[in-house]
């Protein structure tokens, strides 16, 4: 699906949406978005303390990363399989202490879709979770293009492209109420399988932790590290409030 568009009502900032087979050339800004699951569950790896996920190409990388370097965290998505260590669940993963650790994580669609823009001059991937951080993190870096990889169901996913849109708004500046952007990603192919149990090693809170919406207050930055795709935290608080003047208040400004 290519619907190349400008965003909201003050025209910053240019969107576009891409499935993974439609990126025919680099992207300079890259959102890859994938709410069920695997950004949500990256950024709960990062909020229960590790130090970096390395994207990998396959299970058989991930094995390998993993069999080179003592202590790192297998990770990939359906059932558990042996040599992994975790499965692709925010209700399974938030129970881990990955304090300092590295993860190696290999998923269907969001870790393919960050590994298809390894080029870009500037990769986040991105969910509910971090929403609101990713959107400051564009504006702060005055992201005029941005395009978005809607990783799931061929660029259909309607998580993805529901978080995707709803992103660019913030980061257009445009009002920041995202109930409609949360029902669709609700009413969702992929939050139906996971309700029903059709996606194998979940929890029963997978979607709910897959729709909290600003969880943490970091954005996730991939970069290339000597040959790899490296998916770092980064913070980006949000701007304090603008003090309101109160009439007849000489303290206030
Ligand atoms: O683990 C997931 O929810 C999916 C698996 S699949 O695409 O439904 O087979 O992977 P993800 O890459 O997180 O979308
Ligand atoms: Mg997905």
């Amino acid at each position: 699906m290519t619907t190349g568009q400008p965003l909201g009502d003050h025209g910053r900032m240019e969107a576009r949406f891409l499935g993974i087979a439609e990126l025919a050339e680099t992207p300079s800004v890259a959102v890859v978005v994938d709410v069920m699951r695997a950004f949500t569950v990256a950024a709960w790896a990062f909020g229960r303390g590790a130090e970096k996920i390395v994207l990998a190409e396959s299970p058989d990388d991930v094995l390998a990363l993993k069999a080179g370097n003592p202590g790192w965290v297998a990770l990939k998505d359906g059932p558990p399989a042996p040599g992994f260590d975790a499965v692709n669940s925010p209700g399974l993963l938030r129970s881990l202490d990955l304090r300092g650790r590295t993860v190696v994580q290999k998923t269907t669609a969001g870790t393919v879709g960050a590994l298809a823009v390894k080029e870009a001059s500037l990769v986040l991937c991105a969910g509910f979770v971090v929403a609101g951080a990713t959107a400051r993190l564009l504006r702060q870096q005055g992201c005029d293009a941005v395009t978005f990889v809607v990783t799931g169901e061929e660029g259909r996913a309607e998580e993805d492209l529901a978080c995707a849109q709803y992103i660019a708004r913030r980061a257009d500046g445009s009002a920041g109420d995202a109930t409609a952007f949360l029902r669709r990603a609700a009413g969702s192919r992929a939050a139906a399988e996971l309700t029903e149990g059709v996606r194998l090693g979940s929890h029963p809170d997978d979607v709910a932790l897959c729709l909290e919406l600003d969880r943490f207050p970091f954005a996730m930055v991939a970069a290339v590290e000597e040959a790899s795709m490296v998916l770092r935290p980064r913070a980006v608080p949000a701007p304090a409030p603008v003090p309101v003047p109160v009439p007849g208040d000489e303290t206030s400004p």
